[in-house]
């Protein structure tokens, strides 16, 4: 049997339309959800991301300001950059896109964020938070990942979840939320030994090794739920997963394609943070 495609593009479509109605909501009250998102340098994939982060916040009534900067842009300038925005009371949520250029330091600079307007999630106040179970803005990647399970009605609770990669951003968080739902997680990076002895064991499996169609049904389990979160160019350079898709469409039961899985919903999940740090700030002002 084929495996249901879990369709991250219209999940996310789902999920800004909601967004648009409390954009609506928050204009009658004189507030508009504002983005501030800084690109440095010349990274063709950063452009094409941070333009369309832009589109998506004007598409659903948020003010999104693109501060771009060239590849020689200095720490210190940048962090002056930062305070500013941590200062502007219209700006609520702040996002330096990442990689940064070798020379500036990315940890000092996300650092420099202010934790209330970390709408990434990648501030340590913010991991910390979402590590013990506290309201947090959760990062974009992992949270997509929890909304498109929700949404397929798949419960990690008792489930195995097996995660390969450990970065900060996508790896590490996802453990963690899928933890939080009570999965038991396995943790698989590069230096794991016979990645498929614990693949093949995993109910959820997670991807993001960021190699071309590198895991074959002979990874998975039958019956698996296969989220891909690599973002690869093929052979004939056309952007595919680190799952071999059609390999493994048999023996999954769920899975996400790419295009049009897990990437949609980073965005959706960053308009839903930007909009809930407006949002927080006009509690907090009553
Ligand atoms: N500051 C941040 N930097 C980076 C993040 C992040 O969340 N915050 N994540 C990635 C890049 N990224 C967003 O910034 C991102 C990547 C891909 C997609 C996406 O929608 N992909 C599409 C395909 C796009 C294409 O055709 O090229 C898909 O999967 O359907 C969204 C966001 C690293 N940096
Ligand atoms: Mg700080």
């Amino acid at each position: 049997m084929s495996a249901t495609l879990i369709d991250g593009k219209a999940t996310s479509q789902k999920i800004k339309s909601q967004i648009a109605v409390r954009v609506e909501q928050l204009a009658q009250q004189g507030i508009v959800p504002g983005l501030a998102v800084v690109l440095i340098g010349d990274n063709p994939a950063s452009h094409t991301y941070v333009k369309n982060k832009k589109k998506t916040c004007e598409a659903l009534g948020m003010r999104s300001d693109l501060l771009e900067f060239p590849e020689s842009f200095g720490e210190g300038e940048l962090l002056e950059v930062i305070s500013n925005l941590n200062n502007d009371p219209e700006i609520h949520g702040i996002l330096v896109q990442l990689p940064l250029p070798g020379h500036i330091d990315e940890f000092k600079v996300i650092l420099a964020i202010d934790p209330d307007k970390d709408v990434d999630g990648f501030h340590p106040v913010s991991v910390g938070n979402m590590m013990i179970g506290r309201e947090a803005f959760l990062p974009c990647t992992p949270h997509g990942i929890m909304k498109l399970l929700e949404e397929y009605h798949i419960d990690p609770a008792g489930k195995h979840a097996v995660v390969i990669g450990r970065s900060n951003i996508v790896g590490k968080p996802a453990g963690q939320l899928l933890l939080q739902r009570d999965a038991t997680v396995t943790y698989c990076h590069s230096r794991t030994v016979d990645l498929a002895e614990y693949t093949r064991k995993a109910d959820i499996l997670i991807s993001a090794v960021g190699r071309a169609k590198f895991l074959g049904k002979e990874y998975i389990k039958p019956g698996a739920v296969v989220i891909d979160v690599g973002m690869n160019r093929d052979e004939n350079g056309k952007l595919c997963g680190d799952v071999d898709f059609e390999d493994v469409l048999d023996t999954a039961s769920h899975i996400t394609p790419v295009p049009g899985g897990v990437g949609p919903m980073t965005i959706a999940m960053l308009m839903e943070n930007t909009l809930l740090s407006a949002e927080r700030g006009l509690t907090e002002t009553k």
